[in-house]
């Protein structure tokens, strides 16, 4: 009998082991060995299109949660090295002949022509306004070049093209200082705002400004003070993140000044060598746009000078655009020019009006939509560009 029962118990103990080892068992044998994932596996695995099998679960065998995909973080940005920004202006050069062709190679033909007359003249001179110079500069370039081919009794085209190129070269004036400021100051970095309206390159130039520095070997911190949209911010931070430069932003809608104030900081903690706060310009009111700019650099000036004040203009906007200097000149110390999308217009000679009206050097010229197609303004290169020469007489 007793012999009877020790039979059951071990027969009842030996179905719940086998019953219980088959219980715990995984549900699909593993693969011997796990393949390292990469990206791509892990991406399948985190849209679902491939079956991650867990590397390794701590659930009780046999529950049936739903499986989490796994989180993949993000990959780290790739930080890019942009290139020094000596020199861009040449490797721009073609880009700028295009777009300047009609108006180099007009006032070439026309000097050029068989007879220099009266008609010509005027003809040129109708050229460099079209072209943007301005009225006063085109009379003063026509005067200067017409009393030189009389005394000097020039005709030969290389000689005419010299001449003209002396003229644009004296309305640029090759001697004004175009030097972005960029030298921090102690412990404290270069702060630089950059202002303009709204869709004149404002932001695209503040991150390509960034890149322009980081290739010269600077650290730059960016604050994205443009509020008023935040596709402004997002857009900075893309900049930023291609070239390792952290980005000061805020809610839509937060106080410019508060994250102007709080960039500087950032660079006066990060040691950082400039900071580079892109402004938001909407010209709505004189009063406004004065208030608002010069609360932002009154602000930043509690940490850290204002070393330069960038303003945008849009090359391709003329007249409006020289409009939107004025205003921009009244309420606030602008230190240079920075004039975008000369790749998108044949009127370059608003590089002379506007410096003339403004009297502040252009000091950065816009040429493209590329990361690196912002170019430090050189005046030689620009006039040899337009005229299809490299100043050694040989045509482009
Ligand atoms: N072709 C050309 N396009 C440019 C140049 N600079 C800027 N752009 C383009 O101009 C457009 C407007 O540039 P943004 O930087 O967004 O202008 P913004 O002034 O900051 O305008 P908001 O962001 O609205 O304040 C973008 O499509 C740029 O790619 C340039 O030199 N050449």
């Amino acid at each position: 009998m007793d012999y009877t029962i020790v039979a059951v118990v071990i027969f009842v103990v030996a179905l719940l082991v086998v019953g219980g080892a088959f219980l715990i068992r995984p549900r699909r044998p593993q693969p011997p060995q796990e393949q390292p994932r990469t990206e791509e596996s892990a991406q399948r695995g985190a849209t679902g299109t491939a079956v991650a099998e867990p590397e390794e679960t701590t659930e009780p065998a046999g529950a049936t949660a739903v499986e989490e995909p796994p989180v993949v973080p993000p990959p780290a940005p790739e930080i890019e090295i942009p290139p020094p920004s000596a020199g861009r202006l040449v490797r721009l050069r073609a880009r700028l002949a295009r777009s300047q062709n009609v108006f180099g190679q007009g006032l070439l033909g026309l000097l050029s022509s068989d007879r220099l007359d009266d008609d010509t003249w005027d003809e040129i001179e109708d050229t460099l306004i079209t072209a943007d110079v301005g009225v006063t500069s085109a009379a003063q370039i026509v005067s200067s070049l017409r009393t030189k081919v009389k005394v000097q009794g020039t005709r030969t085209p290389e000689e005419l093209r010299a001449l003209l190129r002396e003229e644009l070269l004296a309305q640029i004036n090759p001697e004004l200082d175009r030097a972005v400021r960029t030298g921090p100051h102690g412990d404290r970095p270069a702060v630089i705002m950059v202002v303009g309206v709204n869709g004149t390159g404002k932001t695209t130039t503040s991150g390509k400004l960034a890149r322009v520095l980081v290739g010269d070997g600077r650290s730059v911190v960016l604050g994205a003070a443009d509020t008023f949209r935040a596709a402004a911010a997002d857009q900075l931070e893309t900049w930023g993140s291609r070239v390792g430069a952290p980005v000061v932003r805020k809610d839509e809608g937060a106080d410019p000044a508060s994250v102007a104030f709080d960039a500087v900081a950032r660079g006066v903690e990060d040691q950082a060598d400039v900071v580079i706060i892109d402004t938001a310009g909407r010209l709505h009111t004189k009063t406004g746009l004065m208030d608002e700019l010069g609360k932002v650099k009154r602000v930043v000036e509690k940490k850290s000078q204002v070393d330069e004040v960038l303003l945008v203009l849009d090359a391709t906007t003329g007249q409006n655009g020289l409009r939107q200097a004025r205003v921009f000149a009244e309420v606030v110390n602008i230190t240079g020019i920075v004039l975008t999308k000369l790749d998108g217009t044949a009127k370059g000679g608003i590089i002379i009006q506007v410096q003339r009206e403004l009297g502040v050097p252009v000091k950065l010229v816009g040429l493209g939509e590329g990361p690196d197609d912002l170019a430090p303004f050189d005046p030689e290169g620009f006039v040899d560009a337009i005229l299809g020469s490299d100043g050694t007489g040989n045509g482009a």
